[in-house]
């Protein structure tokens, strides 16, 4: 599936939080969003999701679904989201209760889900019961279950320590690998965009307009090997001055107001 923003605005009464955005998120890439705090990113995945309406301009999916797909675009957030009484497996199945599935589609995608994840022997521990890693690795595993065409996350590693982070990034390169799911993700993290992600998208200082678009060619699988090393610098380079370059002028203003 891909998506087409066109021409989008979003304000928040007096506030002006995005403007003029123009951008397709294209089939099977990842794209990553960056840009300074309070630019708009959340925002900009809200409105994507459908779970805000922008002020102006139009949002539109084409393409392709996945066989057995239940909620074409689905959220990954930072803090899990779970529901702390319920068990591993009964947050997954949470996302399947309101679907008229057979019982025994519904058990499938529940342990074919935990398997995946390496959450199976966890499958009746309380959120509580779990690292932060693996509370993530429900919340993907959970949005997996419903065969999602387009995945929207926000920040979803940065509640965790970089150790953890490192093995989370390897699950999203597996996931990508295996199954192309189109994705969007918001990062405040260089590192993670430069692992993860086909294009950068880089947003000014709010309101949030689309600064540049950096394509990363190295293919994910070969981008910690030292051959990749220098241009994969140049681009962290790039991207880096250019969200300093936004916050800067963002305290500017703020100082001259
Ligand atoms: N529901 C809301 N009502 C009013 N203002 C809001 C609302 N949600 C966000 N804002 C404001 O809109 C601006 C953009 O917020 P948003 O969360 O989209 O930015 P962000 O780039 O994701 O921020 P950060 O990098 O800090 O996570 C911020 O100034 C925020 O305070």
């Amino acid at each position: 599936m891909r998506l087409i923003i066109k021409d989008l605005c979003h304000r928040y009464d007096d506030l002006v939080v995005l403007e003029g955005i123009d951008l397709t998120v294209r089939e099977g890439e990842v794209l990553a969003v960056i840009g300074p705090s309070g630019c708009g990113k959340s925002t900009l995945l809200g409105i994507a999701g459908g779970i805000v309406a922008p002020t102006s301009g139009t949002i539109e999916t084409a393409g392709a679904v996945p066989d057995g797909c239940l909620n074409p675009v689905t959220f990954i957030f930072q803090d899990f989201a779970l529901l702390p009484w319920r068990s591993v497996e009964d947050n997954l199945a949470l996302v399947l209760e309101h679907h008229p599935l057979p019982a025994a589609e519904r058990r499938e995608r529940i342990e074919a889900g935990l398997r995946r994840m390496g959450l199976w022997d966890f499958r009746k521990a309380l959120p509580k019961q779990l690292s932060g890693g693996m509370r993530q690795r429900v919340g993907i595993a959970r949005a997996l279950a419903v065969r999602p065409a387009m995945l929207l996350l926000d920040e979803p590693l940065s509640a965790l320590d970089a150790q953890t982070r490192e093995l989370l990034m390897e699950d999203f390169l597996a996931l990508w690998q295996r199954e192309r799911t189109t994705a969007l993700y918001v990062t405040h993290n260089l590192d993670e965009a430069l692992r993860l992600a086909d294009r950068v998208v880089v947003l000014s200082r709010r309101p949030g307009r689309l600064r540049e678009i950096v394509t990363i060619e190295e293919p994910r699988d070969q981008r910690l090997q030292p051959s990749a090393q220098a241009h994969l610098a140049e681009v962290r380079d790039r991207l880096w001055h250019l969200i300093r370059a936004e916050a800067q002028l963002a305290d500017r203003e703020i100082a001259n107001a």
